[in-house]
């Protein structure tokens, strides 16, 4: 299949904002796909080669795409980045590059998806010193053969600047409409999104054959499940109205959610955003298959470091000594922890996603045995509201950031946040409720002691509809030195030279970023906003929302994409519940 084909579908993307565009144009190149190469599209039109999980990273330095550029062009490399420093859009100085020569040679060959996906996962599995170079002669040879359109897209997957602004499930509505004729089956394919997190797998079984294919979508050991998420409540009241008479009340730690796969010897996790994240955790690996019964089996838990003396819960932030690579032999030393499983998804090779959370307890409980590393999650059952208030104080008194609250016969509704699964925690008796997750956009220069660093950071929420990043709040306090010290580290690598398209905010940022680094932040409230642009013109004509008194409360959530930071959704649920909001603000 001819890579033009996708070019031009992705220029036509680039044009066009429009969720219904987006999808229609995705739909007319998915109709002329066919099915072995259709996960191949889907990967690329997303800049990946395989989902997530997986690991595999095209990543190229600028440095060495601008040397192939150079070289299968030939103009010069110091022309070339001229031109970068002025656009800041590689793909764009790619393309104009690639049109000077083309009006001097001819193409040879028509370039196709197959040899653009298949050079790209060449280059993506090359490694060691002399790899470099290798790397630059596949993008030279294919930009050389590339038209200028093409070349464009080609730079910009390279280099991970492919910005389409399409979700996952832009893609699955595309899918849908493609292949069974209607988007009303998109939750069928979705199901199987959410059992194999992998959107490649999906597009081919539904283009082979079609819906009854996705009925085949089982539990996998080794491709990730998306994880199950709760909604807020803030009183034992209010669970009650949502779930009924009696319901399990778990603790509610505070760490890192861990998908655990076992097969055998071999373990592998996978975080929340479903990352492989088994390296950080070797003692995982180490201990963990003495606790379990089944030789393959998938389970959720939570880890959180402790006290080694005292067996006290630690917060969150002591996780994150295990991010830093080259340290987590020691980390794993000086903060131990202990794994605490909630859930059980799959037990010898049946899957348990749709028995009732009490039966996937029972078998939890068959299949673990606990000792000082692996744990069962406490869990009560509880009747009443004086219960439910209780089981929280007992919770927060251990240490507990508050209490999960299950629905007895509920099954395990992979990726929904649906009211099965509520969680309690101890702030939300507070005005605003709960933190919110944002995501660093910007920043603006430190002055006083802060010179030379930065003194407010810039937040945005998650459009979820429109794949947006609008601005939320400009945060300058809970930050300590030592954490302006690391903020100013982490976000030195993202910068970006100019204002990636999907940040929105009325405020100019000394510094933009990409939108990659999530952080929490407590509020007083959520007022209408003149120059935030959250929730744009969805409470009033020409206003957004913005956080009232915002406060970093010490915790970057590293294992959550901007995609899973707080959505509008949740923030215009927050917000209509403020006791002050009149009853002819609120939106339904
Ligand atoms: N008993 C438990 N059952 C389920 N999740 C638990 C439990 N204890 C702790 N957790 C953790 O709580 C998280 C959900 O609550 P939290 O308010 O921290 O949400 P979040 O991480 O900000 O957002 P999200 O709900 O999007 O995951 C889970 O993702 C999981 O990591």
């Amino acid at each position: 299949m001819k890579f033009s084909l996708v070019a031009d579908t992705l220029s036509y993307m680039e044009n066009t904002t429009k969720r219904l565009e987006l999808t229609q144009h995705l739909v007319d190149l998915f109709k002329i796909t066919p099915p072995d190469i259709i996960p191949k599209v889907v990967y690329l039109l997303q800049g990946k080669l395989r989902p997530d999980h997986e690991g595999v990273e095209i990543g190229i330095a600028e440095k060495i795409a601008i040397k192939a550029l150079s070289k299968s062009s030939g103009i010069s490399i110091r022309k070339i980045e001229d031109e970068y420093k002025d656009t800041g859009d590689f793909g764009q100085v790619a393309s104009k590059i690639l049109e000077q020569k083309t009006q001097t040679t001819f193409l040879s060959e028509n370039i196709t998806v197959e040899r653009v996906y298949e050079t790209l996962y060449k280059i993506a599995e090359l490694k060691g010193a002399r790899s470099q170079d290798m790397k630059m002669k596949y993008i030279s040879s294919l930009l050389n053969d590339a038209t200028p359109t093409e070349g464009g897209f080609i730079a910009k997957i390279i280099t991970s600047n492919l910005r389409l602004g399409i979700a996952d499930y832009t893609i699955l509505d595309a899918l849908s409409i493609a292949y069974t004729g209607s988007k009303e089956n998109r939750p069928a394919l979705e199901h199987a999104y959410n059992v194999c997190s992998d959107l490649g797998k999906v597009s081919f079984a539904v283009s082979k054959n079609g819906l009854d294919a996705l009925r085949d979508f089982q539990v996998t050991i080794f491709s990730p499940i998306r994880p199950m998420l709760a909604e807020r409540v803030k009183s034992p009241q209010e669970a009650h109205e949502k779930m009924g008479l009696e319901f399990a009340s778990e603790y509610k730690l505070d760490g890192e959610r861990v998908q655990v796969h076992r097969q055998g010897e071999k373990i592998v996790l996978y975080s929340r955003s479903l990352e492989n994240i088994t390296s950080y955790y070797p003692d995982i690996v180490e201990n963990i298959g003495k606790a379990l019964k089944s030789d393959e089996i998938i389970l959720e838990a939570e880890a959180v470091a402790i006290n080694d003396d005292t067996g006290e819960f630690l917060p969150f932030q002591e996780l994150m000594h295990r991010r830093r690579k080259y340290k987590i032999a020691q980390a794993v030393q000086e903060y131990p922890i202990t794994v605490n499983f909630f859930d059980v998804l799959l037990v010898d090779k049946k899957s348990c996603l749709d028995l009732s959370y009490a039966e996937r307890r029972k078998l939890l409980e068959k299949n673990v045995t606990e000792d000082t590393f692996a744990k069962v999650m406490p869990m009560v059952l509880v009747k009443s509201d004086s219960e439910v208030e209780d089981s929280l104080e007992n919770a927060i008194n251990s240490g507990c950031e508050g209490i999960m609250l299950k629905q007895l016969d509920s099954p395990y509704r992979a990726g929904a946040r649906a009211n099965n699964w509520l969680k309690l925690k101890r702030e939300y008796r507070n005005e605003l409720g709960d933190s919110l997750d944002l995501v660093v956009v910007g920043a603006f220069y430190g002055r006083g002691r802060r010179t030379g660093r930065y003194g407010a950071l810039l937040l945005s929420a998650y459009d979820t509809e429109a794949d947006m990043f609008p601005s939320i709040c400009k945060v300058g306090t809970g930050f300590t030195d030592e954490s302006l010290d690391q903020f100013y580290q982490i976000l030195a690598d993202k910068i970006t030279v100019k204002k990636d398209p999907r940040i929105q905010s009325g405020l100019e940022a000394d510094v933009w970023f990409d939108p990659e680094v999530v952080i929490e932040i407590v509020a007083s409230e959520i007022t209408l906003s003149p120059i935030h642009k959250v929730a744009m013109d969805k409470i009033r004509k020409g206003s957004g929302l913005a956080l009232r008194f915002p406060k970093f409360t010490g915790k970057i959530r590293f294992e959550k994409t901007s995609e899973n930071a707080t959505n509008i959704e949740e923030i215009l649920t927050l917000y209509n519940s403020q006791k002050r909001v009149v009853q002819d603000e609120k939106i339904n």
